[in-house]
């Protein structure tokens, strides 16, 4: 498990939040977080926008105890604010006593009001949002000219980021503590707009308890080696890959992809096809001998399979692999052949599927990736990189990250196949599977990052030798 220190990259779902604020009421009290969470959203809209007339929605819940703290402080600020209740605030809880506290103007929760204001503020649901929202809430928040969501937009899931009805866009969303995984997912992280997440001086020990088990994916997170004077290129990490006679460039950009991120040394097993890979780069070793004979070498712990290869001969090498128990993250090819059995990759440290290749194995994710990738992982006892916009990154023992360290550049045919190289090189340097995993996303990402304006895929390996090194010092930053 990521330690407490990692507490700083914790995404906490919905459901968490309410554990931390069950725990909060224990100490600080959820008053005065509120207060502060209200202060926090009035000063980021003062911020961005200049005074005008604002109607702040307000739910019969914590979220609207917020709307009704940031109504006060805009009030007081001199802007022209209106609140129009969805309903009261249940009598006794934090949110009565910041809606009594309020003593401006009330309206009509009325779409007409809406239109009439420059700047709404959507405090109705946050995290208790638990179903879809009445089509006469959707109405309101969709005459609004710009919104501002407090916490998470009344419309998104925030365990999930998935849109629960159709609903507006937001300018903006300001969230507290962390944020959530539905501001990290898409829809959601499109329709939240900016995020602003406030430090509302929520204690450690809340958060801690609360449980995490979603992270936002980076340095500090894992611990990439970094380069030593012993080092030596078996210690750096030997990195194997299976290659094919048909499509030889995913392989070779497998390879580069190793090569540039740091491995020791790259081997590409050609058998009959070595002809094929002897050209160019120089410092690749390729092996015609048969793999039977390849595997005796213990040094070899680190194999890719499934990058260029047809089914057979995925046939023809993954069972091998796995039978001599070797360090295998299978992507591409080794996907295809394992069909809609992925029992047959059992074995297998780690596996990249998109998410054609991920519903070909285990059936459409539907709008829960995390859960579905999550279940995946255990089926096959295999970390799961389910690559997209937001890659989820997922351990059989629950972990998940969620990495947007990434740029569109990366959405290039072949891009994939790099980034299997570079995840071999994290396992071929010692890393555990989802920490490698972790990293060699988000050196992917940065790689894509540094770039520039449409670069082809062999581009991205100028830059992975400085997004190693940017790695390592901003773990040792924190
Ligand atoms: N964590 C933190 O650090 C802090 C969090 N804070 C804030 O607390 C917020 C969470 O507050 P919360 O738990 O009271 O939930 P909230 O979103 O107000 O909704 C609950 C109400 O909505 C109702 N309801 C739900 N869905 C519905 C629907 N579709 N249609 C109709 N009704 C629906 C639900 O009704 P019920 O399900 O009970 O019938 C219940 O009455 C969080 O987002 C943040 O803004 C800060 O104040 C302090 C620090
Ligand atoms: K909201």
């Amino acid at each position: 498990m990521p330690m407490k220190s990692d507490l700083r990259f914790s995404l906490p779902t919905p459901a968490q939040c309410g554990e931390m604020d069950r725990k909060a009421s224990e100490t600080i009290g959820i008053s005065a977080l509120m207060d502060r969470a209200g202060w926090a959203v009035a000063q980021a809209i003062r911020a961005r926008f200049a005074p005008c007339r604002v109607l702040v929605l307000c739910g019969p819940g914590n979220n609207g105890g917020d709307g009704y703290v940031a109504a006060r402080y805009l009030e007081r600020a001199g802007w022209s604010v209106q609140v129009a209740p969805l309903a009261p605030p249940r009598e006794g809880s934090a949110a009565f006593g910041a809606a009594a506290q309020y003593r401006g103007r009330i309206t009509d929760f009325a779409p007409e009001n809406a239109r009439r204001a420059d700047l709404v503020i959507d405090a109705v649901f946050g995290a208790g949002l638990d179903r879809p929202p009445a089509p006469e809430v959707v109405a309101v928040l969709s005459a609004a000219r710009t919104l501002v969501a407090i916490d998470l937009p009344s419309t998104v899931n925030g365990t999930t980021g998935a849109a629960l009805v159709e609903g507006p866009d937001y300018r903006m969303s300001v969230t507290f503590v962390r944020p959530k995984p539905g501001h990290i997912l898409y829809p959601g992280r499109e329709i939240c707009g900016e995020l602003i997440c406030a430090d509302i001086g929520m204690p450690e020990v809340c958060l801690e308890a609360a449980g995490p088990t979603i992270w936002l994916n980076g340095p500090g997170l894992w611990h990439v080696p970094a380069m030593s004077p012993e080092d030596h290129k078996y210690r750096r990490g030997v990195v194997s890959i299976c290659a094919g006679q048909v499509m030889p460039g995913a392989t070779r950009l497998a390879a580069a992809g190793a090569r540039a991120s740091g491995a020791g040394l790259v081997r590409i097993s050609a058998g009959e096809g070595a002809a094929a890979y002897c050209l160019g780069a120089p410092g690749l070793v390729i092996d015609d001998g048969p793999l039977k004979t390849l595997l005796e070498d213990e040094r070899r712990r680190v194999w890719l399979c499934g990058p260029g290869l047809t089914e057979p001969e995925v046939a023809a090498s993954l069972p091998l692999l796995l039978a001599s128990e070797r360090i295998v993250l299978a992507d591409a090819g080794a996907l295809g052949w394992a069909g809609s059995e992925p029992e047959k990759l059992r074995g297998v440290s780690v596996i990249t599927p998109h998410i054609g290749e991920f519903t070909r194995l285990f059936g459409a994710p539907g709008d829960d990736l995390v859960a579905a990738a999550r279940e995946a992982a255990q089926r096959i006892g295999a970390v799961v990189v389910l690559k997209g916009a937001v890659s989820v990154i997922v351990s059989p023992d629950g972990r998940v990250a969620l990495n947007d360290h990434a740029s569109p550049a990366l959405a290039t045919a072949g891009s994939g196949d790099t980034l299997a190289g570079v995840i071999a090189t994290m396992l071929a340097a010692g890393m555990a599977p989802w920490e490698a995993a972790c990293a060699g996303v988000w050196l992917h990402g940065e790689a894509g990052m540094r770039a520039g304006n449409w670069p082809i895929v062999e581009a991205l390996d100028a830059h992975l030798g400085d997004a190693r090194a940017k790695a390592i010092a901003l773990a040792c930053e924190i």
